[in-house]
């Protein structure tokens, strides 16, 4: 990476504040929060100065230029420029989550008392991440639109060693947090929820803007339990041409609806270069997608199951017939990496099969959505995202036994695997289409955000899906479903994490038969050696992917063999410092002080493989 970054702490307080947003406010609430209640070190080390001398920025990194907003509230006078913020300007109060790049902090505006969602970014973070075309983009979309069902930004600016963004409070969590809540929703809050996100959409899609990590998680809740839709970091804002060529190939009003809103949209916001990040030269370099890491896709289980797709597409069902130890020997990924954005349980077949996402991919996520939210399960999920990949490839999913055929419909017209064919899409009459299912009957369009939503209500019948498994997972581990739901896993075939579920025990051999080493392995021990831990992983480094057998021993060594050949490929080298982390619901990686090992456990328990590796420490340590 050859890129600058400037650390000029006399424009440290450059800041901005959205016109489409100044008027608002998302909170009238006069409570005074205290400062840095609950706050973590370094978020506290951060908002205690909005002037930290103390970067840890490395110079001659990125150059960051921050020019100021040209700030234009509607009743200001353009010559009475309003006082620029500061994070001294707010009261810090709690946490309100984490983020890959920092924390989100509820922040009371010292002057007018209003609550706001102060987005903390780190700068040595996105830098380090290679993220900055994230930030850049996020701003970018929050800027451009103005919508009562999407999140507002009112404020950015920065310290030396963070940037701020000023958000709308949403005070409730997000939409999986209230699903989890109720188990399902009822009809009538699947309708309005459902038209809620479909009248955010709509308006992002009228400017050209594709959301592309569409989900529950990514939907937060006001206060009076309207939705806000956020996180438009893997967004994508369409260019001017990709509009003209769907115009020559649709010729439908809708489609020069949506290419006349992105001209005006795009004349409306000529001064948003207000947070311009100069990246020069950012190589992809991660095997982890554009967006965040754990939650977002494997670029590498993406291109294995669109090889397969590729291989498979005349043939029989995926399932049937991909031997997965023949994934090893994929080659190159597609190389447009950075393209692979969203979460593995809601992305659409065009991505898997073309690396293509449009407007139309978020009309897939939307599908799964109402999916999720009728049944508590998501649609597509297997154990790990290859195997997610290959169920949205087939569309493989199952229905409960009592569905509502309306519902049920409704989602079979959005689960479309042409993109074009998908209710919604332009090709197929728009949103205008859409909003006319019967599903939506009775439904006022108009007034959604006016009124107050429908009381969030279990259906009265449950969904009776033929397993009888509870499933209200999500792709998002940081809610606690996922996980408690694979260490809980009924499910017959997931044998090899129920084995692991007792504490390891170090020197003397296990009766645990997860520690009985399988005899084609033994060789590798040494004598006197017992193993801890083993099993299958995708070994992922770079472009290649590798399917591997990890075996953690009591020495303690962590070898890998290759498990077809039955070959030792290598160790990871063990130290004090070696340090495991879970990113996401299949995914963990071991840091040790010269590299990091990315891992995928191919039973979806890698939280098994923290606990184990820690486990292993205390016990030296000890
Ligand atoms: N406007 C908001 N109001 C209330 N809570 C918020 C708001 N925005 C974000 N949060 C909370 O902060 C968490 C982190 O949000 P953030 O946008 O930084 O990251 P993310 O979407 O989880 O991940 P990433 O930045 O990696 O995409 C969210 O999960 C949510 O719980």
């Amino acid at each position: 990476m050859d890129t600058h970054i400037t650390n000029n702490s006399s424009s440290s307080s450059d800041n901005s504040s959205n016109s489409n947003n100044s008027n608002n406010s998302s909170s009238n609430s006069t409570q005074q929060l205290p400062q840095h209640q609950h706050l973590s070190p370094v978020l506290t080390s951060m908002s205690s100065s909005s002037n930290s001398s103390s970067s840890v920025l490395s110079p001659n990194k990125i150059d960051i230029h921050l020019s100021p907003f040209s700030v234009s509230p509607m009743n200001s006078s353009p010559s009475i420029q309003p006082k620029k913020k500061t994070i001294d300007d707010f009261f810090i109060g709690r946490v309100l989550g984490e983020g890959s790049y920092g924390a989100v902090v509820m922040g009371t505006d010292k002057d007018t008392n209003v609550q706001y969602a102060i987005k903390i970014l780190e700068k040595k973070h996105i830098i380090k991440e290679n993220k900055i075309k994230y930030v850049q983009i996020e701003k970018e979309i929050f800027c451009k639109s103005n919508h009562p069902n999407i999140v507002k930004l009112f404020f950015t600016f920065r310290s030396d060693s963070c940037l701020y963004y000023v958000l709308e409070l949403c005070p409730q969590g997000d939409l999986l947090h209230q699903l989890k809540k109720v188990g399902a929703f009822d009809y009538t809050s699947t309708q309005y929820y459902t038209a809620e996100i479909i009248s955010a959409l709509e308006h992002l899609h009228g400017l050209g803007i594709v959301h592309r990590d569409l989900k529950p998680e990514n939907i937060l809740m006001s206060a009076d339990m309207h939705i806000k839709l956020t996180d438009f970091g893997t967004g994508k804002i369409l260019d001017q041409n990709t509009l003209n060529n769907n115009n020559n190939n649709n010729n439908n009003s809708a489609v020069s609806s949506l290419s006349n809103s992105l001209n005006s949209a795009n004349s409306t916001n000529t001064s948003l270069n207000n947070l311009s990040l100069n990246e020069n030269n950012t190589t992809t370099t991660t095997t982890t997608t554009s967006g965040t890491d754990g939650n977002q896709i494997s670029n590498i289980a993406l291109a294995a199951a669109a090889a397969t797709t590729a291989a498979m597409s005349s043939g029989p069902p995926l399932m049937a017939t991909t031997d997965m130890n023949n994934i090893q020997n994929l080659g190159a990924l597609p190389t447009r990496a950075n393209s692979f954005v969203g979460t593995a349980e809601y992305v659409s077949p065009e991505l898997i099969s073309n690396k293509e996402t449009s407007t139309d991919s978020d009309l897939w996520a939307l599908g799964c959505i109402i999916y999720q939210l009728s049944t508590g399960r998501l649609p597509f999920r297997g154990k790990t995202e290859f195997l997610t990949f290959q169920k949205v490839s087939n569309r493989d999913l199952v229905y409960p036994k009592n569905m509502n055929p309306v519902v049920k419909d409704l989602i079979e017209k959005l689960l479309v695997l042409r993109p074009s064919e998908r209710l919604g899409s332009l090709s197929a009459g728009g949103f205008e289409n859409l909003k006319k299912h019967p599903f939506f009957a009775g439904l006022e369009w108009d007034s959604l955000s006016s009124k107050t939503p429908p009381p969030i209500k279990p259906p009265a019948d449950k969904p009776a899906f033929d397993d009888e498994t509870p499933d209200l997972s999500s792709s998002n581990n940081n809610n606690g479903l996922r996980s408690s739901n694979n260490n809980n896993s009924t499910s017959s075939s997931n044998s090899s994490s129920n084995l692991s579920s007792s504490p390891v025990s170090l020197n003397s051999p296990s009766t645990n038969s997860q520690n009985h080493i399988n005899d084609k392995y033994s060789k590798f021990l040494e004598p006197n050696e017992s193993v801890v831990k083993q099993g299958l992983v995708w070994k992922k480094k770079g472009l290649s992917i590798k399917q591997r057998q990890l075996i953690l021993t009591s020495s303690p060594r962590l070898i890998y063999v290759d498990p077809k050949k039955v070959q030792l490929k290598g160790q990871i080298p063990w130290s004090d410092s070696i340090k495991p982390e879970i990113r996401g619901s299949t995914n963990f990686v071991i840091y040790t002080p010269k590299r990091k090992y990315l891992l995928e456990d191919v039973d979806g328990a890698p939280q098994k493989w923290v606990d184990a590796i820690q486990s292993v420490m205390t016990k030296i340590k000890i």
